[in-house]
């Protein structure tokens, strides 16, 4: 069995990638922020504060005849900028891409932080982090992958993100279409919850990789790549207006620069971000100064390959192997 589910960007940034996800009998259609750094799929939902909620799609488990109360069970989650969600636990039907998990844990939110209530394009995430991540006690919950993963023709995904246009989460099979290049493997850490690796080198505009390691997080929910400070000084020392814009907390260039490519080695494969895919978006409407893709991991602790560099590829969560695959596309 497979599944296939379109994503598509929540913005002309690409700054999330918008997911349907069914939800209960009959179904209620949800659209989510699917997030392989985090492990819980919540959801605002009829709990949430209706000042809160306004603009959310949400979820009733009371209109569906399989939710189940997990009695007892509760969540609280904070993510990396800041923002932050709890509540309490159903389980229901889930169906994503035509395949559907019997019995999910829905973590229903009975508290969003400011961030989730502005964002009204998404009504929760769901986590395709490692189980060890879950924040459900007393406890903690499996993943809808790890649920799905046994029934799946394969026990992987792959993520297909796309700058401007529809993209692809696959369950159970590797759609190889996807890609130009060959898929290179490389080993997956996920004792932290979520995808960790390590990149063998970097190198920008067209010239010859370099062998410098580089660990980090395959994270569909981060929309940056967030690396060193020594690799982003030497990507924009190629920029001639790049600056660190304080207020704009990253670096800013003229929007009309024709920015270098930048590339990293994973997996015996090169995957060569291109110079417009690093170009983000004018800092304010309209304006002629832009924000960087690349941006440092310096207060962060983790390096982030982020849905900047995910782009650029197809990618393969591969958790039957531990491991993840990178091919050019
Ligand atoms: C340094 S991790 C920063 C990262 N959050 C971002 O990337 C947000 C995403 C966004 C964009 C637009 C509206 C709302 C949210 O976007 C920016 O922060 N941006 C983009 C726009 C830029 N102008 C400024 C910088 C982040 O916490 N991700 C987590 C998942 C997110 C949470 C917020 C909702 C969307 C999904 C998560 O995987 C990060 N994680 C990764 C590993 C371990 C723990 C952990 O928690």
């Amino acid at each position: 069995q497979t599944g296939s589910a379109n994503t598509n960007p929540s913005d002309s940034a690409d700054d999330e990638y918008i997911t349907s996800v069914s939800i209960g009998t009959p179904a209620q259609v949800l659209p989510l922020d699917f997030d392989t750094g985090s492990s819980d799929l919540w959801v605002f939902s009829s709990e949430t504060p209706k000042s809160s909620a306004s603009g959310h799609v949400t979820y009733s488990p009371s209109k569906s005849s399989t939710a189940k109360k997990l009695s007892g069970s509760t969540w609280s989650i904070e993510y990396g900028d800041k923002s932050s969600s709890s509540g309490d636990v159903y389980t229901d039907i889930v169906t994503i891409g035509g395949f559907s998990v019997k019995t999910q844990a829905v973590e229903s939110a009975t508290k969003v932080s400011t961030q989730f209530v502005q964002d009204t394009v998404i009504s929760g995430l769901v986590g395709l982090g490692f189980d060890v991540g879950n924040q459900v006690s007393p406890r903690p919950q499996k993943t809808w992958f790890s649920n799905a993963a046994s029934s799946l023709a394969e026990p992987l995904f792959t993520a297909d993100l796309r700058h401007q246009e529809t993209g692809s989460y696959n369950f159970g099979f590797i759609d190889t279409s996807l890609a130009k290049g060959t898929i290179g493997y490389t080993p997956a850490d996920g004792s932290e919850g979520y995808w960790g690796f390590t990149a063998t080198g970097y190198s920008v505009g067209g010239a010859k990789l370099n062998r410098n390691s580089i660990t980090g997080i395959a994270d569909t929910g981060t929309t940056l790549l967030l690396l060193p400070d020594n690799i982003v000084d030497a990507y924009y020392n190629n920029v001639e207006s790049a600056e660190y814009d304080d207020s704009q907390e990253g670096v800013v260039f003229d929007c009309s620069e024709d920015l270098p490519s930048f590339s990293f080695g994973v997996g015996g494969q090169t995957i060569t971000i291109s110079g417009d895919l690093l170009n983000l978006t004018p800092i304010e409407e309209g304006s002629s100064t832009c924000f960087g893709g690349l941006q440092s991991s310096a207060d962060i602790g983790i390096n982030i390959f982020g849905d900047v560099a995910l782009k650029a590829a197809l990618v393969v969560f591969d958790l039957g192997n531990e491991r993840l695959g990178w091919a050019q596309k």
